[in-house]
């Protein structure tokens, strides 16, 4: 039966100075680094040997899979990195400080963008210094003026679908590298969490999620690797 090890990239530099990051392609910091180091090791030291890995196509993100796949020893795996696994785009909060946002518009509200299943932050306004439609890595991609972690889940299933469950079903091993939202979409995916409670669900940065998936891909068993670092799972489905 496959087993999908899924991380979530480590600290970032906006992660660090606590800004609201989305598509913005910030970069890791050198504890993000460590952390996807440790990562690898751990992954390694766990016995799994994945033979496909997926990540989203921003920096953080790159740079986690490949510090995690040097601790492991497989740098040659093939790597697909894809847009569809991006963070959640954050519209018009991108670059704004988490905690001043939550003076401004009160915590309740910050807590409804952040954390509920159906309301997007408002929109980029066009012309924002953090607009990324220009950016070649998004030619013909319709990249997002602001998204909900249900518009999230909506963009990263296709490619779920499409290239990732048939290596899985294949009986092949795969790691993700992704974000905050886009895995907490996928968990909530496979996990079959409801709307209203995936806003408890929180995945830390840096620290290997191995779920044991069956043959039609539910899982079976879950565990973060650093358990001092771990945060509760949803039951299984
Ligand atoms: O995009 C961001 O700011 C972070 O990666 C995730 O942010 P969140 O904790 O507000 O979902």
């Amino acid at each position: 039966m496959p087993t999908l090890a899924l991380i979530r990239h480590g600290q970032s530099q906006w992660n660090l100075e606590n800004r609201f990051t989305g598509w913005w392609d910030a970069d890791l910091t050198e504890k993000g680094e460590a952390e996807a180091k440790r990562a690898g090791e751990l992954l390694k030291a766990a016995g799994f040997e994945p033979r496909q890995a997926f990540s989203s196509v921003q920096t953080r993100a790159i740079r986690t899979l490949w510090l995690s796949l040097t601790a492991m020893g497989r740098v040659w795996l093939p790597v697909e990195k894809h847009w569809r696994l991006n963070e959640r785009h954050y519209g018009g909060l991108t670059g704004l400080d988490k905690k001043q946002t939550a003076e401004k518009h009160g915590d309740e509200q910050v807590h409804i963008w952040r954390r509920s299943y159906d309301v997007p932050p408002p929109p980029m306004e066009a012309g924002s210094e953090f607009d990324l439609s220009k950016d070649p890595r998004y030619d013909g991609v319709d990249v997002p003026a602001t998204e909900s972690l249900k518009l999230t889940l909506e963009r990263v299933l296709p490619f779920w679908e499409s290239d990732i469950a048939p290596v899985l079903k294949s009986g092949t091993d795969v790691v993700i590298a992704a974000h905050g939202n886009s895995l907490r979409a996928l968990v909530k995916h496979l996990f079959n969490v409801p709307d209203e409670t995936i806003t408890g669900v929180e995945i830390p940065t840096g620290n290997p999620l191995l779920i044991e998936l069956d043959a039609s891909l539910k899982p079976t068993g879950a565990r973060y690797l650093d358990e001092a670092r771990a945060t509760e799972l949803p039951t299984l489905p």
